[in-house]
C-alpha cells in the first residue's frame, strides 16, 4: 500500500512572476553552465560567458554555513558575484535541510542573482553525512517544505533534481517538486548511484518523459520550464539533445570543464554537425589549450581581489582544460603539477609557463595536423565522435570498470586506445573519485 506522506504546496504571493514569465524576461537562455563545487566560480562563469554561455549556476553553497558564518559567504560568494557585467544571469545553488537556515541564505543573496536553487542531487558522501541534496530523495515533505517556503518567500526558485529508476516514480517526483513551487526544473538523468566509476550515461529517455509530462503549478496552459542535464559532449549534441527531449535549455557541467568552447557557435551561421564544418570554427569551438588557459588566468587575476579563486580550484581547471596536451607532454605536466605560488605574483608568473604551452604546440604543428576529423570507428547513427588535436580543448570520455548495485549503466563511449590516458586515469582514480560530483 502507497505511505501517505504530507506534501506541502505553496501558495503564490500575489504578483509573482511565473517560471515561463521569468524565463522570458531572461533572454530563453538555452545554453547554461551547471553548478560545480569548486570550478563554476566566478572567474569560470565569465569565461563562460565570453564563449557563449547563456546563464550561469554558483558552485553548490551550504545554507547551514551560509547562513551563519560571514568568512564562509565572503570567501564563497563575494561583493562581485552576480554584480560583475558578464555574470547575469546567475543562478545560486544551496544545499539544506532547514527552511530557516535556507531562507536566511536567500535573503543575503536574492539582489545579486536571478533564481536560487536548491541541490537535490548531490551524490557525495559529504551529502550523505549532512543529509542533503540526493539524500533527501526520501523525503518529500521535507523537499515540499524547502521549496514551497522558498516559493512563498518570494523567491525566484528552481531545483535540480536526479532520477528514480522507475520512470512513472521519477515524474511523480518532479511534479512534487514543481507543485511546491519550483518555477523551473533541471533534471540530471542520473540516479543518485550513478556517481564516480559507475556514472555512465544521462537517461534522455527520462528527461523527455519528465518534460513531456510534468504539469505547470496551478495547472495553466503555461509549460514548466525544464532544463536537461547530462550527455553534452559536442556542440552538435545542444540541438540533439533539444530536439530529442523538447526540453526549454541544456545544462552542461564536465563538458565544459574540458571544454569552454562547447557553447561558442552560432546556431544560424556554423555547421557544428560535421567534421569539416567544426574545421571551420576549430578555434571558437575547440580553443587552443594555451590560448583558453591565458584568457582564464587573465580573469582570475582581473577579479582575484573580490572574489579570489583557490589554488586548488585553479590548478583542477588548468589540469581539465589541458588534459589531452598534458598526457602527451608529461615533462609539462610535471612542471605544472607542483606550481603551489602562481597567486603570489612576485613568486611565480605564470604566464612563463603558458609560455611554455604555446611554444611547444608551436613545435608540434608541423608534426600534428590541425584538423578535426570525422571518427567512423566510434560512431554510431545517434552520437558522432571527432577526432581534435591534443592541443585543443575537447571532451573527456571518462574510463568505467566497473558495475555496481543496480545502478542503470549504459557504456560510455572511452578511448581506450589512447593507452597513456588510460593508464593514467587508473593511476588517478582516487583523485578521479574524489573530482567527481
Ligand atoms: C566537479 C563537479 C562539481 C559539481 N558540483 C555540483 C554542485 O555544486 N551542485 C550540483 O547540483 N551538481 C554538481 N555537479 C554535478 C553537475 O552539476 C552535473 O549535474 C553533472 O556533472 C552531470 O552533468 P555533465 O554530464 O554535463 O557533467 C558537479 C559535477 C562536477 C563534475
Amino acid at each position: 500500500m502507497k505511505e501517505e506522506i504530507e506534501l506541502h504546496v505553496a501558495k503564490t504571493p500575489e504578483g509573482k512572476k511565473t517560471g515561463r514569465q521569468i524565463y522570458n524576461e531572461l533572454g530563453c537562455p538555452k545554453k547554461m553552465l551547471c553548478p560545480l563545487v569548486d570550478h563554476s566560480e566566478l572567474a569560470f562563469r565569465i569565461l563562460m560567458k565570453k564563449y557563449g554561455c547563456e546563464l550561469s549556476y554558483t558552485p553548490m553553497l551550504n545554507a547551514k554555513l551560509f547562513s551563519k558564518d560571514a568568512k564562509y559567504r565572503q570567501r564563497h560568494f563575494g561583493p562581485l558575484d552576480g554584480t560583475h557585467a558578464l555574470d547575469r544571469p546567475l543562478i545560486v545553488q544551496f544545499c539544506s535541510n532547514n527552511v530557516d537556515e535556507l531562507i536566511k541564505s536567500c535573503d543575503y543573496v536574492k539582489d545579486q542573482c536571478d533564481m536560487i536553487d536548491l541541490n537535490l542531487g548531490c551524490p557525495q558522501n559529504i551529502a550523505k553525512n549532512g543529509n542533503y541534496g540526493s539524500f533527501l530523495m526520501e523525503n518529500w515533505t521535507l523537499i515540499s517544505e524547502l521549496i514551497s517556503k522558498m516559493h512563498e518567500h518570494g523567491l525566484n526558485n528552481t531545483c535540480k533534481i536526479r532520477i528514480f529508476p522507475e520512470m512513472d516514480k521519477s515524474l511523480e517526483y518532479a511534479q512534487m517538486c514543481v507543485d511546491a513551487g519550483a518555477e523551473w526544473l533541471g533534471v540530471h538523468g542520473r540516479l543518485r548511484e550513478q556517481r564516480g566509476q559507475i556514472t555512465g550515461l544521462a537517461d534522455l529517455d527520462y528527461i523527455k518523459f519528465i518534460n513531456e509530462n510534468i504539469k505547470v503549478k496551478n495547472n495553466t496552459d503555461e509549460k514548466q520550464v525544464v532544463i536537461s542535464n547530462g550527455n553534452l559532449l559536442y556542440p552538435g549534441d545542444i540541438k540533439r539533445i533539444l530536439d530529442y527531449t523538447k526540453c526549454d535549455a541544456v545544462m552542461s557541467g564536465e563538458g565544459c570543464l574540458y571544454n569552454p568552447g562547447l557553447y561558442n557557435f552560432d546556431k544560424e551561421k556554423d555547421d557544428v554537425n560535421t567534421a569539416e564544418g567544426l574545421d571551420n570554427i576549430k578555434d571558437k569551438v575547440f580553443p587552443r589549450v594555451d590560448k583558453i588557459m591565458k584568457e582564464y588566468f587573465d580573469i582570475v587575476l582581473s577579479v582575484k581581489k573580490e572574489s579570489p579563486a583557490s589554488l586548488k580550484s585553479f590548478k583542477s581547471h588548468i589540469f581539465k582544460l589541458l588534459r589531452p596536451f598534458f598526457e602527451r607532454e608529461i615533462d609539462l605536466r610535471n612542471e605544472f603539477g607542483p606550481l603551489n605560488k602562481i597567486f603570489e605574483e612576485d613568486k611565480y608568473d605564470f604566464n612563463a609557463f603558458i609560455k611554455k604551452v604555446e611554444k611547444r604546440i608551436e613545435e608540434r604543428l608541423d608534426e600534428f595536423e590541425d584538423v578535426i576529423t570525422f571518427n567512423e570507428k566510434d560512431s554510431n547513427d545517434e552520437v558522432k565522435y571527432f577526432n581534435v588535436p591534443f592541443y585543443r580543448c575537447q571532451p573527456y570520455f571518462r574510463v568505467i570498470d566497473g558495475v555496481k548495485n543496480n545502478a542503470r549503466y549504459d557504456i560510455m563511449k572511452r578511448d581506450l586506445e589512447d593507452k597513456e590516458g588510460f593508464l593514467h586515469s587508473l593511476k588517478n582514480k582516487k583523485q578521479k573519485i574524489k573530482d567527481d560530483y
